[in-house]
């Protein structure tokens, strides 16, 4: 069956009778790929009767489909004919994990961050009217990402669609998880509404009306607009989006292909706007993942039979190292308090949550309120700490400047999977953090170059909290490098790790693992170079970065970052300022986005493993040691 579909469209040549058999078949290939690339699998195995759906009642690549955050884009990219591309799928080269227009002109818009969907193809469904068009355009979201903001931004600014009978389809792919349980009150009504048993048993009556009236809905749509009685209240789900002027058509079985068919051709006739609320089972078909869909949400290579990974994780991680850390020094100190933004176990905060479940908040897919949020409790005296992606937190950057910077409050903001994470490619890499974050007066900004300095940083920012603090550490092992000669923090001082002559390396953070083998090449070469730890991002230390200018020829910085406002380009501006006579060079991430790939490749890509360092370096101080 599977192997009928090579291009876009194939799949309307199946027989109806064979779409369960394709559906199956659909997820065996899931399984057997992504078992051996690693990715995202539980959302995309309960996607798949959703997205055969799609793609039989639409047109690719005329329609367009917008896919929010777009992990669950594996089947819409199995139905247009890149099922070999799932050979390479998120490596260096290989088919993104994440719709990208640049891959294929069946992707309408390239997703990884949430909430974003509906206003994209609100923007697309604008410029179709404007154009005089007629494409069909639906945005697929889950019920997790209705828990960001910019959702409602969108949804408010969709209601007006019906003033001017234009159309746009919002399917809500509700599954009732996130990345772990969906939370927050929205969730909470899609819970009502899929189990209210007065509306179950309406709900049947519902469907069946809904089948025989010849445009889906529509008059029962008109009848429920005029009548908002409480009874109707009760009974029929949606009334929030039916208030707002936005169509709502469910809930219905997310994994029935005929009744999902009927729908959509229903729905695509309706010259509205509409949401249509599926229901459906995350990790579907694979029992590991329906057990257990958290886990399943973001795999590495696993064994299909036994659900388990084929390699265990190294040591403890950065993650680990934070969160433990700050539930421990929560022990003692009742004012510290944990928030996340819908990712407890990817920052390790479920460690806080089993220990202090009163002081642990996920808010949802929602970085701008958690920083808020966080900002309303250190204004009460609490101590927060959120601990964020640096790609998510991107989306706080004025809840970080306005809400907590202009207040000096104290709060303590975990930065993680800080730097390149690799396979996620460039909706994913934490990139520009220190561009974003040193721009914000009042905070302190601290990078780790291993675990015990981590361990270090955020106890001292609880401890001794003096404004906002951030911490940024990268995906993955925590380093145990110079942890033998710790020598304990001071607020704004770096260190000397090796002193030398000539040649100064100052790699900030986990960019140590790169510096040293420059360090221990550049030995063998003859030259003696000085290998130096900043330790701090902001406020930088000047005394130190000045202290090299007059036995340095040749200082550089290394930061797995982009270098514009970046670590290297603060160095040059102290090192110009005091009339430095040497050579400055900054080694960095330029004004570019970084795509998926291994992050050992990434960095040789760039330049920034040490081979490559070394290299330059060695040209760059001209004659010998
Ligand atoms: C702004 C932002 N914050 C966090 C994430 C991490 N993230 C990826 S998928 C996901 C859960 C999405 O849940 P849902 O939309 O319900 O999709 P499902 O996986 O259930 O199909 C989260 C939190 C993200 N992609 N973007
Ligand atoms: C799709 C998404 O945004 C998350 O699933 C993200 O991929 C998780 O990243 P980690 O694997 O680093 O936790
Ligand atoms: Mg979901």
């Amino acid at each position: 069956m599977l192997e009928q579909i090579k291009h876009p469209n194939d799949i309307k040549s199946i027989n109806p009778k064979d779409y369960r058999l394709l559906a199956k078949e659909i997820r065996k290939f899931l399984l057997l790929n992504v078992s051996r690339t690693g990715g995202h699998l539980a959302s995309n195995l309960g996607a798949v009767e959703l997205t055969m759906a799609l793609h039989l009642t639409m047109d690719f690549p005329k329609d367009q489909l917008v896919f929010d955050v777009g992990h669950q884009s594996y089947v819409h990219k199995i139905l247009t004919g890149r099922m070999e591309g799932f050979k390479s799928l998120r490596q260096y080269g290989g088919m993104s994990g994440f719709p990208k227009r640049t891959e294929s002109d069946c992707d309408a818009f390239h997703s990884g961050h949430s909430s974003t969907s509906i206003g994209v193809a609100l923007g697309l469904a604008q410029a179709r009217d404007l154009k005089g068009t007629d494409e069909t355009i639906v945005a697929v979201l889950g019920d997790g990402a209705l828990s960001g903001g910019m959702a409602y931004e969108a949804l408010n600014n969709m209601a007006r669609l019906r003033e001017k009978k234009q159309k746009l389809i919002v399917v809500l792919n509700d599954n009732k998880m996130s990345i772990s349980e969906n939370v927050g009150g929205m969730s909470g009504y899609l819970n009502r509404v899929r189990s209210k048993k007065e509306y179950v048993d309406f709900k049947g009556n519902i469907e069946k009306s809904l089948m025989q009236i010849p445009l889906v809905g529509e008059p029962i749509a008109k009848g429920l607009k005029k009548s908002k009685d409480s009874i109707k209240q009760l009974f029929v789900p949606g009334m929030m989006f039916e208030d707002m002027g936005i169509t709502y058509i469910g809930p219905i079985d997310g994994h029935n292909v005929p009744l999902l068919v009927e729908t959509f051709e229903r729905a695509k006739k309706l010259d509205e706007p509409i949401i249509l609320h599926v229901v459906t089972k995350k990790g579907k078909g694979y029992k590991f993942a329906e057990q257990d869909p958290s886990r399943f949400h973001g795999v590495n290579p696993f064994n299909v039979r036994t659900g388990k990974a084929l390699k265990s994780g190294g040591g403890l991680s950065y993650t680990d190292i934070f969160s433990e850390t700050v539930t421990a020094l929560a022990q003692e100190d009742p004012e510290i308090v944990a928030v996340t933004a819908a990712m407890p176990e990817g920052t390790g905060l479920s460690k806080f949550r089993e220990r202090f479940p009163e002081r642990f908040f996920d808010v949802g897919i929602a970085e701008q309120h958690a920083v808020a949020f966080c900002a309303g409790m250190a204004a009460k005296g609490l101590k927060p700490v959120a601990a964020v992606y640096s790609t998510f937190l991107q989306r706080a950057y004025d809840q970080l400047l306005h809400d907590v910077g202009i207040g000096r409050l104290n709060m303590l903001i975990g930065v993680d999977r800080s730097g390149l994470v690799g396979a996620d490619g460039e909706t994913h890499q934490g990139i520009f953090d220190v561009t974003y974050l040193s721009s914000i007066p009042n905070f302190t900004v601290m990078a780790p170059i291993n675990g015990k300095e981590l361990k270090e940083m955020v106890t001292c920012a609880l401890k001794e909290f003096d404004g906002p603090v951030a911490v940024k550490y990268s995906r993955g092992s925590a380093s145990n490098l110079f942890e033998e000669q710790y020598t304990p923090l001071k607020k704004g001082k770096g260190c000397i790790l090796k002193q030398g002559l000539d040649i100064a390396l100052i790699p900030l953070g986990n960019m140590m693992e790169e510096g040293i083998l420059v360090y221990e090449e550049l030995i063998k070469d003859g030259y003696t170079p000085t290998l130096v730890n900043p330790r701090f991002v902001k406020p930088l230390d000047e005394e130190l970065i000045c202290s090299l200018m007059d036995r340095h020829r040749l200082i550089v910085t290394m930061e797995e970052g982009v270098l514009n406002g970046g670590f290297g380009q603060q160095v040059t501006q102290i090192l110009t300022e005091h009339d430095y006579k040497g050579r400055i060079r900054n080694i960095g991430i330029d004004d570019r986005f970084v795509e998926h790939g291994s992050v050992g490749e990434l960095r040789k890509m760039l330049g920034l493993d040490s081979a490559s360092m070394t290299h330059k370096i060695k040209e760059w101080i001209g004659d010998k040691a």
